[in-house]
């Protein structure tokens, strides 16, 4: 039997590991496709980690799409910025929507950066408002993520969401035995820790190959890929933002230590206010305190800076480091 999960590893009280000698190997790494406007979360992403003085640098895997200007700008954020190149749905499958599958399945290149040995993957619309350093402490040999919720439109297709099912209160609307087990638990892929490797890699890619895609792409995938090894992990390390009003029960605001702008209309660089729920005071403060990080100058990466010591300066060296030379086919515009 493989053993339990620590308690401690998820109370965040832990001291973080700065100076582990496995430092090197450790990553936070997010996903840019196309030359819109997620750079934005990205950047936003780089400066909230350096606010909560994350150990760890930010990797950013970019499609072949993403402009020159974009990727400067990463740089200068401190950002390891690696060129990946994109992955296809399998052939024929697809007619339509076929930017919105390459764009998500090209994140599974992310198991080929071998170079780490434990990454936590972060969406670009995810912002980190606690140090969650101690997650690369967990044991190995799982993936770990964060529950997702049922309610929302988007899960209208779902046989979960017809009957009005959600694993965030299973007991309030139980699972008809006529229907058969009840789903396994299933993750958000906006936020997940993970170990790169070379065989789990391929046998990705393999698998997607006579893998039929599915409305939630590459979050529908992984959750299959990893329904055995999946230990999910308290909210707090991906709050949704639709549990604001689907599961208020279930929220802790203040404990929340990173916030996932998912919901529609909720991305605070396109945020207007004026779609469904997003006129509560709760997500008006979310995105201010978002906007709050992503402007804050102190927070942009400064090269020479000496204060942050050992933890800091190895990112910024890494950063300067030229990109390997990769060959790729040219992606889809991901507008
Ligand atoms: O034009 C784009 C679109 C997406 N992205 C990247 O792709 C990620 C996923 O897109 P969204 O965050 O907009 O989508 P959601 O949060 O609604 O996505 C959820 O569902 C997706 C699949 O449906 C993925 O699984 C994703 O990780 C999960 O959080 C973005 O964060 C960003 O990193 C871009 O870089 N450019
Ligand atoms: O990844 C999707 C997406 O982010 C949707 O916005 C959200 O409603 C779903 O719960 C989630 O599975
Ligand atoms: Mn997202």
């Amino acid at each position: 039997m493989a053993p339990e999960v620590p308690v401690d590893v998820f109370t965040g009280t832990g001291k973080v590991a700065t100076l582990n000698a496995g430092y090197s190997k450790r990553a936070y790494v997010a996903f840019l496709a196309g030359n819109g406007d997620y750079v934005k979360g990205v950047v936003g992403l780089a400066k909230g980690l350096r606010k909560v003085k994350s150990a760890y640098p930010l990797v950013v895997a970019i499609l072949p799409d993403v402009p020159e200007e974009h990727r400067e700008i990463l740089r200068s954020q401190g950002c390891i910025v690696r060129e990946i190149e994109p992955i296809y749905p399998p052939q024929n499958q697809i007619q339509f929507a076929m930017a919105y599958y390459v764009i998500n399945y090209s994140k599974l290149r992310i198991w080929d950066f071998e170079e780490y040995s434990k990454m936590v993957y972060l969406d670009a619309d995810i912002q980190v408002y606690e140090n969650i350093d101690h997650l690369f402490d967990a044991p190995d040999g799982y993936f770990y993520a964060v529950k997702d919720c049922f309610c929302e439109k988007t899960w209208s297709h779902s046989p979960q969401f017809s009957i009005g099912y959600c694993q965030q209160c299973p007991d309030k609307v139980t699972w008809p035995s006529e229907m058969g087990s009840p789903p396994p638990l299933y993750f958000n892929a906006g936020m997940f820790v993970f170990e790169p490797s070379r065989l789990t890699y391929e046998s990705l890619l393999e698998t997607l190959q006579i893998t039929p895609p599915t409305p939630f792409a590459e979050q529908d995938f992984l959750n299959m890929f990893f329904q055995r090894m999946y230990k999910p992990i308290p909210l707090v390390y991906n709050l949704v933002l639709a549990m604001l009003w689907r599961h208020p029960e279930n929220v802790e605001l203040e404990k929340v230590k990173v916030v996932h702008y998912c919901a529609a209309g909720s991305k605070p660089w396109r945020y207007t206010g004026k779609e469904t729920n997003m006129d509560r005071e709760d997500i008006k403060m979310l995105v201010a305190k978002w906007w709050d990080i992503y402007n804050d100058e102190s927070l942009d990466f400064k090269k020479e800076d000496p204060a942050e010591g050992e933890t800091f300066s190895r990112p910024s060296i890494m950063a300067t480091m030229p990109e390997p030379a990769i060959s790729y086919i040219p992606a889809p515009s991901a507008a």
